[in-house]
């Protein structure tokens, strides 16, 4: 066991890959200091009695009440999505029995130093001066290499899931993309690269699990630190324990309360371009709490890699010219491992009216 863990760690930068089970106070390389209201996790801010818009899915009015949660939100929770209750217990089952595996298995999938699938910290982090509070395993295509290293004996049920879950998701990231689409007057014929049935083949998909362990100091620890997400949506599954937050506004940090069954959907960066700004990108965090382990699964939904994305000529007039220029995912994530939240701006044209 020994050989096998200093082997891994050989090859890998360990200083990246935190064991949070084994820590009984806060280090300082994790301790961010509530300097103001922003970083607080748990300021004041929460008391506002304002909520995140639920939309029923089954719901006859259910694309309106979405229009208007992504124009003034950018995120909002559904209910009634036809993912099966079963899968959800099993996506949660499945990244339990992961992050519970010992340090030394976990690393087996670590990601590689400039890689961008497998174990290990968000890639976000090395935009802050104080580490996260989380770990993450990300699945982009199929997860078999790295189920190998993780369970050499048992590697299906993990591929399993995830294959089903992706199978699943993909549909109803499709129906919601048209869902959010269609009030602003964009059709099929207007997004040419979703193809001739809008089915959006060659999309772009990754699985992100994340788990934020239990923090004997939560007030001053940070589970995953704000950003946007560079998708056109996200679907994100949380085992019922709140630790969500948007910034909303005018309001602050408001916590998304977790409904059991529920999805969160959030507007992310090549939505905001396509939609010329109607639709903003949320920005988001995820707190951690003392007594229990949180657990999220995020769905990234994008366009085709190397499809151009940008306003929609159906949102965009001389009243409202465009306010972004033509980019293409692949072009915008390697702006963002650079120059992370400030990619949006670099992408616009012009100052809103
Ligand atoms: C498909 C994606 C989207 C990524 C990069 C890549 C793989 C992992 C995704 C996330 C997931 C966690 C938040 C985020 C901000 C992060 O750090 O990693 C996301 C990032 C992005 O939205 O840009
Ligand atoms: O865990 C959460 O609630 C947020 C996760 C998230 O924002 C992400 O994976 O992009
Ligand atoms: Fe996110």
């Amino acid at each position: 066991m020994a050989s096998e863990l200093s082997d891994t760690l050989k090859s890998l930068p360990s200083h990246h890959f935190q064991d949070f089970y084994t820590l009984k106070e806060l280090p300082e390389s994790h301790a961010w200091k509530p300097v103001d209201d922003d970083l607080c996790p748990f300021g004041h801010h929460d008391m506002v009695a304002e909520q995140v818009p639920v939309v029923d899915l089954s719901d006859p009015t259910a694309e309106r009440l979405i229009e208007h949660a992504c124009r003034t939100w950018g995120v909002f929770q559904i209910i009634n999505h036809g993912i099966p209750t079963r899968l959800l217990d099993d996506i949660e089952s499945a990244c339990q029995r992961l992050f519970s595996l010992p340090m030394h298995r976990k690393l087996r999938a670590a990601r590689e130093p400039d890689g961008t699938a497998g174990y290990g910290p968000a890639v976000i982090s090395s935009f802050f001066p104080k580490k996260l509070w989380s770990e993450g395993f990300t699945i982009f295509g199929s997860p078999l290499e790295h189920a190998r290293q993780l369970w050499p004996n048992d590697y299906m049920k993990f591929c399993d899931i995830i294959g089903e879950y992706k199978k699943e998701m993909k549909q109803l990231a499709q129906k919601l993309t048209w869902l959010m689409l269609s009030p602003l007057g964009i059709t099929q014929e207007d997004v040419k690269w979703a193809g001739p049935e809008g089915e959006f083949e060659g999309a772009s998909a990754a699985l992100q699990l994340n788990s934020y362990p239990t923090c004997p100091d939560p007030n001053r620890a940070m589970g995953l630190a704000a950003h946007t997400d560079s998708t056109l949506i996200t679907i994100l599954f949380q085992n019922n324990i709140a630790g969500l937050q948007v910034l909303r506004e005018g309001f602050g940090w408001v916590t998304v309360s977790p409904i059991p069954r529920g999805l969160t959907i959030n507007v992310g960066d090549m939505l905001h371009i396509m939609s010329n700004g109607l639709y903003p990108s949320v920005l988001h965090r995820a707190t951690v709490n003392l007594t229990r382990h949180r657990l999220s699964v995020a769905y990234l939904f994008g366009p085709p890699w190397e499809a151009h994305v940008s306003p929609i000529s159906k949102v965009v007039d001389s009243d409202h010219p465009p306010l972004y220029r033509a980019v293409t995912l692949r072009e915008y994530r390697e702006m963002r491992a650079e120059h992370f939240d400030k990619a949006l701006s670099l992408v616009r044209l012009r100052a809103p009216n």
